[in-house]
């Protein structure tokens, strides 16, 4: 900590410059044929602004913003969200999207993992249930009847399972039906399951089978309520549709693929068209609404993690923002918000609520909330939360960690993502005698319940914040009622005041101040010019 007493004087005011800087850090290296028939609609999507904020009288801003201008408006064809007939019937045939996914649905859950070799599992097979459980949870009336865990040699087999096991699974959805509980479809639990397995197996059974892929789907178009998370949501669904779909000119012989007719495949390919189209606008409205908010100087901490880990909840903590709702379902969070907050030193920040991750899905779908991704390679600071309760943690932040990695160089990101604090939530859920392992060693434990060490993950953030935003913690002593202090208060934070003990006409200003701002108020103040810009 360097601690310095600077005397200067100028036009008649002097000042005491008391300069306890407490960081300094490096810088940041940081398709149709009824075109016609559509009339395209606009409809007005908003962007989510800055939810909260205060913001000071007086504070600078960048000339006219104000948070209506965080409101923007991209155009786009209405049944890219809505109802589109022709489309819904290809995405029903294909992911098995219920015409009402609220209607009540009885599953039997396969999960299927393999035992041995490359492909080998690196979760436990009872784990992987567990999560597959939670997200039948995730949609309301839909409920587990039945669980089977299946060891596999590889999941290339073209029935996936061998012959005994599927005579099993016959025999156990016929006791399950003579027992009053009929399965209405079948979810195994894998990625992505080839067209042609998935069209053997329900032929076998019958029955619509869900993989993972098509299992989120459906959760995602539930819990997508704004119209950017509809538009992302109806993009991740057009690659898995083409993916369970048999090549234009395959050969005959593939004739368990999803066969489409030509008009059909120009109708996909219009619609990806233009919901490319409408993800660029947006993606370029979320850039403006970037630079506005840099204009506003604010710090963004981004909050990023495994789905359900409790991110919603420790943005709540660190906001107190009541209208933030956690919620016991994955993917519950579908839209990058941002909110206000403050840290110890009254700095004025932004938290950014994100899409959750999940293993075993390709990261295409994941892609199509690159918009939203972007919100996190460029924040200041970005806080993984970990459920440290969960039994599979550590699996768990890997995944997260391997994704990052992997968006950060498809994207093309210059980013070392060498900002990350690790955050242990849920801590209040472990006997008090598990904390002290040493796998917790580089986390800051937390309950976003209880709030324990939820000041002290504060005190951290706002470290490492002054430090890569080349923000100092200062003293400056001013003249009572001067320039100097309007100026202080319109430009950087105060933190507190008071009255200086040698002389009475003079006040000493904790602020925060960047350093580019120091220097500004140096220059306007210490070298007589008297007008400030
Ligand atoms: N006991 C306990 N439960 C917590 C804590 N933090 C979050 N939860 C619960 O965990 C569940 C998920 O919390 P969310 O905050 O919605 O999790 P999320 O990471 O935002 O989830 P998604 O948006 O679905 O990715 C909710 O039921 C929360 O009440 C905690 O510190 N302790
Ligand atoms: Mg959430």
């Amino acid at each position: 900590m360097l601690r310095s007493i600077v005397k200067q004087s100028c036009r008649g005011s002097s000042f005491l410059l008391q300069c306890s800087r407490i960081l300094r850090g490096s810088s940041k290296k940081w398709p149709i044929v009824h075109q016609q028939e559509v009339i395209p609609k606009r409809l007005k999507y908003t962007m989510s602004g800055v939810k909260g904020g205060s913001h000071k009288k007086g504070r600078q801003m960048p000339e006219g913003s104000t948070e209506e201008d965080l409101t923007a408006e991209v155009e786009f064809d209405e049944k890219l969200i809505d109802k589109d007939e022709e489309y819904n019937f290809i995405a029903s045939s294909a992911l098995h999207i219920t015409k009402n996914i609220l209607n009540e649905q009885h599953i039997l859950l396969i999960q299927p993992y393999i035992k041995w070799g490359p492909q080998r599992a690196t979760t436990s097979p009872d784990l992987m249930v567990e999560e597959a459980e939670a997200l039948v949870r995730s949609v309301p009336k839909w409920q587990v009847e039945h669980t089977m865990k299946v060891p596999l040699e590889s999941f290339s087999k073209k029935t996936l399972f061998g012959r005994g096991k599927i005579e099993e699974i016959k025999s156990i959805i016929s006791k399950l039906r003579a027992s009053g509980k009929p399965i209405t479809r079948i979810f195994i639990s894998k990625g992505v399951l080839y067209g042609a397995q998935k069209r053997l197996l329900e032929t076998t059974f019958n029955l619509p089978i869900l993989d993972r892929y098509s299992m989120v789907i459906q959760i995602l178009r539930l819990h997508a309520t704004t119209a950017e998370a509809k538009l992302q949501v109806a993009m991740a669904e057009i690659p898995y549709i083409w993916g369970q779909t048999r090549p234009k000119n395959a050969s005959v012989g593939k004739l368990d693929d999803l066969v489409l007719s030509e008009s059909q495949r120009i109708l996909l390919s219009d619609r990806e068209r233009k919901l490319k189209k409408a993800l660029e606008s947006i993606r370029g409205q979320r850039k403006l609404l970037r630079k506005k908010r840099q204009a506003r100087n604010f710090p963004v901490i981004a909050v990023v993690g495994y789905t359900n880990a409790g991110k919603t909840s420790l943005i709540k903590a660190l906001t107190r923002e009541v209208s933030l709702q956690p919620r016991d379902q994955l993917f519950a969070t579908l839209d990058v918000t941002a909110h206000a907050g403050q840290l110890p030193c009254k700095l004025e920040v932004i938290f950014m609520d994100t899409v959750g991750f999940m293993s075993d899905i390709p990261t295409e779908l994941l892609e199509c909330f690159i918009s939203t991704l972007e919100d996190v390679m460029l924040a200041d600071v970005i806080l993984h939360v970990q459920d440290i309760s969960h039994g599979n943690c550590t699996e768990q932040r890997k995944h997260v960690e391997t994704t990052l990695r992997e968006l950060v160089e498809k994207f093309g990101e210059d980013h070392e993502l060498d900002n990350i604090i690790n955050v242990g939530n849920k801590v209040d859920k472990l006997p008090s005698d598990a904390r002290e392992v040493s796998k917790y060693q580089d986390m800051h434990l937390i309950s976003s319940q209880t709030l324990e060490g939820v000041r002290d993950l504060l005190d951290t953030i706002e470290k490492i914040i002054l430090q890569r935003t080349k923000r100092s913690h200062i003293t400056i002593r001013a003249s009572m009622g001067g320039e100097e202090v309007s100026w202080l208060y319109k430009n950087a934070t105060v933190v507190d005041t008071e009255a200086d003990l040698e002389d009475s006409q003079y006040l000493r200003l904790h602020v925060v101040i960047a350093d580019s701002t120091f220097q500004q108020f140096k220059h306007h103040f210490l070298k007589g010019r008297k007008k400030l810009v």
